[in-house]
């Protein structure tokens, strides 16, 4: 088992934005997390990766809470955020650097990793540039890359495919395939509701801050007592069914 969230209740300063959510993401496994803005996807990444503690509730990475043992919590996940965040006086390579220094990795194992990576997100010869004056895209990249060269039980990705090329979408939604098959768990929020439904095993739809519903594409078809139709009907009905 990789994430465990149970009974969920949290937000900023006290004021409570998610309402006692409840969810696993197994190992091998892309979860999709589907919302309106302001659902609390964001809110849901936050906790999971610590920058938000809980209200009420735990969450749990292959066993362990980040407050009981937060060095194997934090080694056990990496993120790649919405919004890049790099270091403006630091190169391409030191970025590298840096993430295997963090995360305690075996150098040598890693840049075997970062070189697959930094050829398939055609980086590789910009090594000794600064990534905070590349473009969004490739500044986005060059997060994925520090992100996929830590052997995470989970992976955390929110929006993925925003600001990416159709060519870098594929590049990492292959490299998203290829950690699954190694036993890794995703979580990625998105509103690309055709390729969320298209790469991830299972769904969270997110509501107002509480879990309307969750599973595969069938179960969730059964949930909404739909016959036919595909992840953006699902999704309509249940704004529909929240507007009523
Ligand atoms: N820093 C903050 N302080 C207080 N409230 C916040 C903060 N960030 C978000 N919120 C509130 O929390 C709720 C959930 O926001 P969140 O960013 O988690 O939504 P989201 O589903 O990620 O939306 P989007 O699709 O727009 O990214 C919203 O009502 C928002 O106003």
């Amino acid at each position: 088992m990789s994430l465990e969230v149970e009974h969920l209740t949290g937000g900023y300063s006290h004021v409570p934005v998610l309402k006692d959510l409840n969810f696993t993401i197994p190992e091998q496994t892309v979860v999709g997390l589907i919302g309106l803005n302001g659902a609390g996807k964001s809110t849901t990444i936050k906790h999971i990766i610590g920058i938000l503690t809980p209200q009420k509730g735990t969450i749990k990475l292959n066993g362990v809470t980040l407050s009981g043992e937060p060095e194997t919590y934090r080694k056990s996940l990496a993120f790649v955020p919405e919004t890049p965040v790099l270091y403006p006086a630091l190169t391409l390579r030191e970025h590298i650097e840096l993430t295997i220094m963090a995360y305690d990795l075996d150098t040598k194992k890693a840049w075997q990793q970062a070189g697959d990576l930094l050829t398939r997100f055609r980086l590789d010869k910009r090594l000794d540039w600064f990534p905070a004056n590349f473009s969004k895209g490739m500044q986005q990249k060059v997060m994925i890359v520090c992100a996929f060269i830590v052997p995470a039980a989970l992976y955390i990705i929110d929006e993925p495919f925003t600001g990416l090329d159709p060519l870098a979408i594929r590049d990492l939604l292959q490299v998203i395939e290829q950690q699954k098959a190694r036993g890794a768990a995703v979580l990625m929020s998105t509103h690309v509701l055709a390729t969320a439904q298209q790469y991830a095993d299972s769904f969270i739809l997110l509501s107002d801050g509480e879990i309307r519903a969750q599973g595969t594409l069938t179960e969730l078809k059964q949930q909404f007592g739909m016959g036919a139709g595909n992840l953006d009907d699902i999704y309509f009905k249940m704004i529909d069914e929240v507007a009523q």
